[in-house]
Order: structure tokens, then C-alpha cells, then sequence
């Protein structure tokens, strides 16, 4: 890794740590986790989230003036979510507002670094780490002795709930050891990159839910797809992350649809 590149991602790990602080106290805090909602009841935010998103974000905006944003709070606020080629830090600020809220304890802050409209961190075949640990997916090549993470989403219309339940059906009745869900998008996706489960599949994440985690699972020694095959597209919403080629095959099994995608023009 360059040394310009390096400063970034010293500086994206300092700001997580402070951030990730800042989480931690307000999980003690009632106050701290009154909540509100956006796009339906079940989509919750909380001042918390928007306070870490600002910090962060101002953080950056001090040491690197020029680069840009992808916020989920921000977006949440009306701000356009366009990746386009220059530095770019995507970032949600809390990963599981639903679990902070109740006091779930899974909950993330992640952040990942674009440039050229490829994650910057780790590509560069550095690895994965958790504080200073090597991470390495599982080796696992039987899906029947795999356990697959999923979550439910926070979209409640009865078309999207039959296909989730459709899904999940299927890949029950492969069968498979087990299903699990952290309630996090990117905790999922370091589950995979740890190895506890082989694969984790979501159709309606956002691009701030999975792009921190789909360089470390790639670095990790894992694999990414979309739900239907094919390369992933992070703006898309939909999102295998699994251990291998084998295991990612669940594909096969899932109920895909196309949720709005994250770029798209707002309507009128
Ligand atoms: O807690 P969030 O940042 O809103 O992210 C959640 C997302 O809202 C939910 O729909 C997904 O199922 C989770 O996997 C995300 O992490
Ligand atoms: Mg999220
Ligand atoms: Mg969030």
C-alpha cells in the first residue's frame, strides 16, 4: 500500500475508533437512543447516528479537504449518493440502529474508502484484520454443513416479505446447519470473513451497509456475487459475500428482486 493510501486508511481506522467510542457510550444512555424514522416505521434512526456521521465526516473534511462523501445520514438528509471516480468515504455510522436501539449488542461503525469506484482498503492483497489478527473465511466447500447469514431488512411489504420467507425456505431445505442473522449488514460480513459462517446473502442493503465489508471479505480469501450470479454491484442493493465459489452457490436459492437502487435519480 502507498504511503498516501496508508495515511487514509490510519487516519478511516483512527476516526472508526473514536466513532466506534462514541457508539459505545450511547449504548448506556437512553437519551442517546430515542428514536426516530425514515423511510417506515421499521426503519430507524436515532440522533446518535447522525451525530457519528458528522464527526466522521468532519474528521475527514480536516485532513483531506477534497474528498468526498457517501453517507447513509446524509443521504437520509436529501444529500445525492453518486460514486463517481474521486476519493470517496462511505460510511454508516451505525451498522444495526435497530439492535442500538434495543441494545442488542451488534452493532458497527463502517466505513469504506473508494477511489476510481473501487474500494480502496486491503486491495492491495494486504489481508484482513481484527485488531491485528488475520482474518480467513472458512474452508468449507459443503453448503449442507454451512451456516448462512441473512437479515430481514426493513421493508414490510407483503411481495418483498414472500420473497425473503421463499429464500430462506430454500436454503433451509438444502438443508443447512443453520441460518443466523447479527442484525448488521458489515458484522455479517466479518462473520464471513472470520469464518463462523460460510455465506451471507441480503437483497436491500445499502452501498454503506456492505462496502467497508466486501474488501474484507475479499481480503479474507472470500468471494462476492450478485443474488442472481455475476459480479456485485454495490449500488445495486443486492449482495452474496460467502467463504467460496461452492458455498456461494446458494444463489441458486434465492428469491432475487431488484429494490430501487442506490443511485438512482431521485424522483420528483
Ligand atoms: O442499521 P442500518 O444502518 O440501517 O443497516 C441495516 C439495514 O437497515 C437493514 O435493513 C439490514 O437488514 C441490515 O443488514 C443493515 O445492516
Ligand atoms: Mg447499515
Ligand atoms: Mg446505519
Amino acid at each position: 500500500m502507498d504511503d498516501v493510501l496508508q495515511n487514509i486508511m490510519d487516519h478511516a481506522v483512527a476516526v472508526a475508533r473514536e466513532a466506534g467510542q462514541v457508539v459505545r457510550e450511547a449504548l448506556c444512555d437512553e437519551k442517546q437512543r430515542d428514536v426516530m424514522t425514515k423511510s417506515s416505521t421499521v426503519d430507524l434512526v436515532t440522533q446518535t447516528d447522525q451525530r457519528v456521521e458528522h464527526l466522521i465526516i468532519q474528521s475527514v473534511k480536516k485532513k483531506f479537504p477534497t474528498h468526498r462523501f457517501i453517507g447513509e445520514e446524509s443521504v437520509a438528509a436529501g444529500e445525492a449518493c453518486v460514486l463517481t471516480d474521486d476519493p470517496t468515504w462511505i460510511i454508516d455510522p451505525i451498522d444495526g440502529t435497530t439492535n442500538f436501539v434495543h441494545s442488542f449488542p451488534f452493532v458497527a461503525v463502517s466505513i469504506g474508502f473508494s477511489v476510481d469506484k473501487k474500494i480502496q482498503f486491503g486491495v492491495e492483497g494486504k489481508g484482513a484484520f481484527c485488531n491485528g489478527e488475520p482474518l480467513q473465511v472458512s474452508d468449507q466447500e459443503d453448503v449442507r454443513r454451512s451456516i448462512i447469514a441473512t437479515e430481514f431488512g426493513s421493508n414490510r411489504e407483503t411481495e418483498t416479505v414472500e420473497k425473503i420467507f421463499s429464500s430462506l425456505r430454500n436454503i433451509l431445505n438444502i438443508p443447512v446447519h443453520g441460518v443466523r442473522g447479527a442484525g448488521t449488514a458489515a458484522v455479517n460480513m466479518c462473520l464471513v470473513a472470520s469464518g463462523c459462517v460460510e455465506a451471507y446473502y441480503e437483497v436491500g442493503v445499502h452501498v454503506w451497509d456492505v462496502a467497508a465489508g466486501s474488501v474484507i471479505v475479499e481480503e479474507a480469501g472470500g468471494v462476492l456475487m450478485d443474488v442472481e450470479g455475476g459480479p456485485v454491484d454495490l449500488m445495486s442493493r443486492r449482495i452474496v459475500a460467502a467463504n467460496n465459489g461452492t458455498v456461494a452457490h446458494i444463489v441458486k436459492e434465492i428469491d432475487a428482486f431488484s429494490p430501487t437502487r442506490d443511485d438512482a435519480p431521485p424522483t420528483q
